[in-house]
């Protein structure tokens, strides 16, 4: 009977025995629930205790008939119950105690926020969403491994959650082992201290982390030790060998992973390697959008604000929801009338000051991007229509705003009092230049490095 079984067995009964409300709410959670069922052989159950005063409550003639007879119920066979210290238990059964420890250490939670559904999709993430997605819907797993990548807080923590918390749901019977790469390591390492104690518990953890169907593995950079790998490759090549689906995080390409073993690097590069970028815009909006919901009654937060944080915040959606987290905290402490961008400025004034270089102006902006196409002040600033002078207009309106997260009548004043209407419809189409139009993309880059 696998370790894991025992458990859920031991789970039902102590449900059980807790409806029973047989010992007080304190009591049951403090003393009872510490209990742990190692095994049962030739129907005698081995029951562990860690402290004597649960001994003394479990072991009272009423409460051990009980135990038994509820254990015996969910069993299926009538058992008797030997309740022992755990230490005792240890030097019992070592490999019980050991089989306990490792399938306690790789259990997986996932955090029931991060689903597919509070996901929001975009054009900077939508291979990587589906991706996600079909490994777990799709029968047949076509690309192993998958590896995302990106900088961080651009949602790959988030995605490898999502996987666990989709087939949790949907499919119960599916065995999903998931590890912060560090945490593996502490696992892999730990289980090397103990293993000259309790035999060989470096194969027991490499056998349980093998007997998942999905494997998930977050930031995987991280994963430098080299007795570590010297498992990882082991657990890896089996899951692989028997079509389990792994997924791995790195906020680096592959090829960039200077502390992995060449032959673990190469072999991620034969499924697929899917890049996160930073959201775009109205991708930016729609999280903050989503960020929102429940907030809306209390709080009215304008557009030109979400505008305003999309536009600041997109490089990392950590800082995108951290931002907005700080204006709605203190809007319920300043109770302005709404969440305008005054306030918004106001009270985001430290982050923007930081995330800002502080050696860059709009007036710097405007000056590299007339010395880059040859042009002067005034003719930028005048009303010719010349494609060369709108097409500057643009790029200053894009630099900007995407820079320095300037108003758009900041940015109108520094382009001869143009007005927000104009700026913002120069800047909307300055965005689509930078997806459509090489040759303004590959100026506009040649201009941010002169910048920087
Ligand atoms: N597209 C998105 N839709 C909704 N929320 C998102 C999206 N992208 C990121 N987030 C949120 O941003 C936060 C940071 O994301 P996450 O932790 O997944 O980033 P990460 O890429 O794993 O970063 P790191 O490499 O630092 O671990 C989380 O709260 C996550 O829910």
């Amino acid at each position: 009977m696998a370790v894991n079984s025992y458990d859920q067995i031991w789970q039902e009964t102590l449900d059980a025995v807790h409806a029973r409300h047989f010992f007080s709410e304190d009591t049951f959670n403090d003393w009872v629930r510490k209990t742990t069922l190692f095994k049962i052989e030739n129907n005698e159950a081995y029951v562990a205790y860690r402290s004597m005063i649960t001994k003394n409550i479990i072991a009272q003639p009423e409460a051990h008939t009980l135990f038994e007879s509820t254990l015996s119920k969910v069993w299926g066979d009538a058992v008797s119950i030997r309740f022992i210290d755990y230490h005792d238990m240890e030097k019992l059964m070592p490999e019980e105690i050991v089989k306990q420890r490792t399938s306690e250490m790789i259990q997986s939670h996932f955090d029931p926020h991060y689903t597919f559904e509070s996901f929001v999709e975009g054009k900077s993430n939508q291979e990587a969403y589906a991706a996600c997605m079909s490994c777990c819907t799709q029968a047949r797993h076509l690309y192993n491994p998958i590896m995302l990548y990106g900088n961080s807080g651009l949602g790959k923590t988030h995605l490898l959650h999502a996987i666990g918390n989709y087939l949790q749901k949907e499919k119960p019977e599916v065995k999903v082992f998931y590890a912060y790469s560090g945490d593996l390591v502490s696992i892999l390492l730990d289980a090397m201290k103990t293993k000259s104690v309790h035999g060989n518990t470096v194969e027991m953890v490499q056998s349980q982390l093998i007997d998942n169907d999905y494997f998930l593995i977050d930031d995987i950079q991280n994963l430098t030790q080299s007795s570590s790998q010297e498992v990882f490759f082991k657990v890896y090549n089996a899951l692989i060998a028997k079509n389990a689906q792994i997924v791995i995080t790195s906020d680096m390409h592959p090829n960039q992973l200077s502390g992995l073993q060449s032959r673990l690097v190469s072999r991620f590069a034969q499924g697929l390697i899917v890049n996160i970028q930073k959201p775009e815009f109205d991708t930016a909006r729609a999280i903050l959008q989503m960020k929102l919901k429940g907030y809306e009654e209390s709080h009215d937060v304008t557009d030109e604000v979400i505008d305003f944080l999309a536009h600041k915040f997109s490089d990392d959606v950590r800082k995108l929801e951290g931002s907005l987290n700080k204006l709605i905290f203190s809007a319920t402490i300043e109770n302005p009338d709404v969440i305008d961008i005054d306030f918004a400025r106001k009270i985001l004034d430290d982050e923007i000051i930081q995330s800002k270089p502080d050696h860059l102006s709009p007036n710097k902006i405007k000056k590299e991007v007339s010395k880059f196409y040859g042009l002067s002040y005034a003719a930028i600033e005048g009303k010719s229509r010349l494609r060369k002078l709108v097409t500057a207009r643009h790029m200053i309106v894009y630099l900007t705003r995407e820079i320095l997260g300037s108003s758009w009548t900041a940015i109108g004043q520094e382009l001869g009092n143009r007005d927000h209407s104009t700026i913002k419809s120069s800047y909307e189409r300055g965005r689509r230049l930078m997806e459509t139009d090489e040759a303004f993309r590959m100026a506009c880059e040649k201009i941010r490095s002169q910048l920087e």
